[in-house]
């Protein structure tokens, strides 16, 4: 770890194939034709009509960065690929890469340097907190599965907490719907009000139907920071939303998300939320340059940070609770 060893610039100037890499095999479904057990390149090749050389390259190339194992039989799914990337899984998370690697967001790495200049995103308005932004459509309907365990994580705390009876719940950036949705599922007593952009909200809707609930769930289009959330919820669910604006701008969002609550409710926020230090855990560290790299201001903020937000809207009681088979991190804060 001491030594000087050239290799981490070679592979870090390099990444970038680790990514279309993934994406090539995920556009080309070879995980989905290797669920069936294992095959040769040229198998895999007939079965996603792919040249012979180009997938026996591909396929090495993914041996190697592990999401594939070879041996005689030829490829086989490593157990992270067969649980997540294979289309006939139950938990298939393929659809990822469609907002994640999507050409849009890869295009911003182009000038990872302006940005640093800058000291904030090179896309037009703001980038992804601009009303306008494509994007959030595209991530709506592509990342509903990464969120599941959060989801079922944060339903098992609203359960836990609230006693039996109506609920009133505002998922506010609702996106996919996925984490007010698993609350109706879970309390059939749970009125579900998603706020998001009208677009957006259309793709949390068909979830809400597909899943049954739509008949307790209630669209509140617009911007979050100019609707009026109406009142008396016991739950505000701020899912990967705070992370896109300055301390101020949350400050303001939360002293109004204080006053919909009702007396002894919650605001529940899941973020990126590294440690003091801001370099540990690593995917929540290096979420920061994400949001230098989409947004004005936004950032991955720390639980102390969040503590003072919280406190500067008038909340008093903050915990941090991690969240397993998730990099995120929830802050429980109570209108007491
Ligand atoms: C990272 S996604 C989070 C979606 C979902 N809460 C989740 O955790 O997966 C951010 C969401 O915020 C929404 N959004 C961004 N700016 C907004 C604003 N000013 N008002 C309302 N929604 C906004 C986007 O449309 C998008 O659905």
């Amino acid at each position: 770890m001491n030594e000087p060893n050239p290799v981490i610039i070679f592979e870090t100037l390099n990444a970038f194939q680790r990514t279309g890499a993934l994406k090539a095999a995920i556009e080309l479904k070879v995980f989905t034709v290797l669920g069936a057990g294992p095959l040769p390149a040229t198998a895999i090749a007939t079965a996603t009509g792919t040249s012979e050389r180009g997938m026996r390259i591909l396929c090495d190339y993914l041996a190697v960065i592990g999401f594939l194992e070879k041996s005689v039989d030829g490829y086989s799914l490593t157990p992270t690929a067969a649980v997540f990337l294979d289309q006939k899984s139950a938990s298939y998370m393929g659809s990822v890469a469609g907002f994640v690697a999507a050409d849009a967001i890869m295009d911003t790495y182009r000038d990872v340097a302006g940005a640093v200049r800058k000291g904030g995103t090179l896309l037009a308005n703001g980038g992804s907190t601009n009303v306008g932004f494509e994007l959030w459509v595209e991530f709506a309907k592509s990342m509903a599965p990464m969120m599941k365990p959060a989801a079922h994580f944060i339903a098992d705390l609203v359960a836990e907490k609230h006693d039996a009876g109506p609920l009133r719940v505002l998922d506010i950036a609702a996106g996919h719907g996925l984490f007010g949705i698993t609350i109706a599922e879970r309390m059939p007593d749970a009125e579900i009000v998603a706020q998001d952009f009208e677009r957006v909200l259309e793709v949390a809707n068909e979830n809400a139907k597909l899943a049954g609930v739509h008949d307790r769930y209630t669209l509140l289009p617009g911007d979050a920071m100019a609707v009026e959330f109406g009142e008396n919820y016991d739950f505000i669910l701020l899912t990967n939303f705070l992370h896109h604006f300055g301390t101020d701008t949350c400050i303001t969002l939360l002293k109004k998300v204080r006053a919909a609550l009702k007396p002894g409710g919650f605001a529940v926020t899941l973020d990126f939320i590294p440690n003091e230090d801001r370099v540990t855990p690593a995917v929540s560290a290096t979420f920061a340059l994400t949001m230098l790299m989409s947004t004005d201001q936004g950032d991955a903020y720390t639980f102390a940070e969040y503590e003072q937000m919280f406190a500067a809207a008038g909340f008093g009681n903050n915990r941090l609770i991690d969240v397993p088979n998730s990099p995120s991190r929830l802050v429980l804060s109570c209108n007491a």
